[in-house]
């Protein structure tokens, strides 16, 4: 069954290749993404999570006789995680328990020989997609197709596979490129996604509410307006550094030291935003108490009394956004309420994902550092929780935008599936 995009656009998966081409025999080029946090010092792999998540897609198509050939990016040029892919493989190895060979190379005459010499059931790991200069423009699927890294590729494969839903948002050769040249389809990752997110999209599922935290402030800003006018969000629980935005925005006095954090990242720059934001009506609640840190001593502060450094939200809030949670049919949470690297200020964080996944809401979690929470308390199977491998991606999908990954998948089904299409 093809996954069915927004309900306009169909959206071949793996097993339309199989019903209407065949997989047997075939070479397939799968774009992953297991672009992972790497340690800066030993450049190891810090959390092999989209790894494992990949590995299913992986052996799944080998298990129906394709020779394997997948790419991803990790990091960009010029910063400390932009390295080569050899300890993904091995990782790779691991979790798929099947041989991984890796090549350090992308296009050049060592990869596409490595790609010719692939047999049905083996697997072959390209280098960091990023390492070729073209993957860091953005542009149009029709001008990517014309791309060096497309035309050296493509005539080496019979399909292109996209899996990496968590870079779906991105205009780039290896994830708009293929689909222009190659019949296309979803992996099992994205199809998941794809699947799981849709319930967004009906008007049942409401009232949506949003739990917003973390230190990506400029994301969640840009995120916030998206969501705000397309209609896409009825409430918003804000926490960690952007609920502190926002109350400064509101004019909330959050203390000398917190206005002194916000500056020093260079946050107070984003208050004209967030104030035109809540004139327009955003339907935002923020904090009424949090756990601070005064002098080393933890003590919980309510708002207009606050001395110390916020670290987490306190009982108070907790309470209140479990109350509102309990009326949700769905709730997004991305980015932690606290300072959860700290052991001490972990517990709002835990009790939210807790009334989150209590509620009878259906629950979307992104981001990494909520999805260690969930794996702490034990949550991960949990029915109505969906774990989502995106973070940008993931939220501007839920803001409404066309997510260029998927048009280009869908424009790839209109032009090579008209079996589905019509
Ligand atoms: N009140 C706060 N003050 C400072 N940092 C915070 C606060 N709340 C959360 N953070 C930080 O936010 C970071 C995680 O945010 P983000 O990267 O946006 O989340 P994710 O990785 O889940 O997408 C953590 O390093 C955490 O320490
Ligand atoms: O990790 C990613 O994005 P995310 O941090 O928003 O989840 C994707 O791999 C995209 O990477 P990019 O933002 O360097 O294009």
């Amino acid at each position: 069954m093809p996954c069915s995009l927004r309900n306009k656009h169909l959206i071949p998966t793996i097993d339309d290749i199989d019903k209407y081409f065949g997989i047997k025999g075939s070479k397939i080029l799968l774009r992953i993404d297991i672009n992972s946090p790497i340690d800066p010092e030993t450049k190891d792999i810090l959390d092999d999570s989209r790894i494992r998540a990949h590995a299913v897609t992986v052996r799944e198509l080998v298990e129906r006789g394709a020779a394997v050939v997948a790419m991803s990016h990790q990091g960009r040029p010029g910063d400390s995680d932009f390295v080569s892919l050899g300890k993904h493989a091995e990782l790779l190895e691991k979790h798929t328990g099947l041989p991984v060979r890796f090549i350090d190379d992308v296009i050049g005459p060592a990869a596409r020989e490595a790609i010719k010499s692939l047999q049905p059931g083996e697997v072959l790991l390209l280098d960091n997609t990023r390492l070729v200069s073209e993957e860091i423009i953005e542009a149009t699927p029709e001008k990517h197709a014309e791309s060096i890294f497309v035309t050296r590729l493509a005539p080496l494969f019979n399909y292109y596979v996209n899996d990496a839903f968590a870079t779906a948002h991105r205009s780039q050769p290896s994830i708009v490129g293929f689909p222009m040249r190659l019949p296309s389809a979803a992996g099992r990752v994205m199809e998941r996604e794809l699947t799981a997110l849709s319930k967004l999209y009906n008007p049942e599922e409401r009232p949506r509410v949003f739990v917003l935290g973390g230190g990506k402030v400029h994301d969640t800003l840009r995120i916030l307006e998206h969501l705000h006018s397309n209609g896409a969000v009825d409430r918003i629980l804000a926490t960690g550094l952007v609920a502190e935005l926002f109350m400064v925005a509101k004019g909330i006095n959050i203390g000398e030291a917190n206005l002194r954090v916000l500056e020093a990242k260079g946050l107070l720059s984003l208050l004209p935003r967030a104030r035109r934001l809540l004139l327009r009506g955003l339907p935002i609640e923020t904090p009424v108490d949090f756990r601070t840190l005064v002098d080393d001593h933890i003590e919980v502060e309510t708002i207009g009394h606050i001395k110390g450094v916020i670290k987490d939200i306190g009982p108070q809030t907790v309470k209140m956004y479990t109350e509102i949670m309990k009326e949700a049919r769905l709730i997004v949470m991305r980015g932690p309420a606290g300072v959860i690297e700290d052991p001490r200020f972990r517990e709002g964080s835990r009790e939210l994902v807790r009334a989150a996944i209590e509620s009878n809401a259906y629950v979307i979690v992104g981001g990494g550092h909520l999805n260690s929470i969930i794996a702490e308390l034990g949550l991960a199977g949990r029915p109505n929780l969906h774990i989502s491998t995106g973070g940008g991606a993931l939220l501007l999908f839920l803001a409404g935008e066309d997510l260029p990954g998927l048009t280009a998948l869908a424009k790839s089904a209109e032009k090579f599936f008209s079996q589905l299409t019509g």
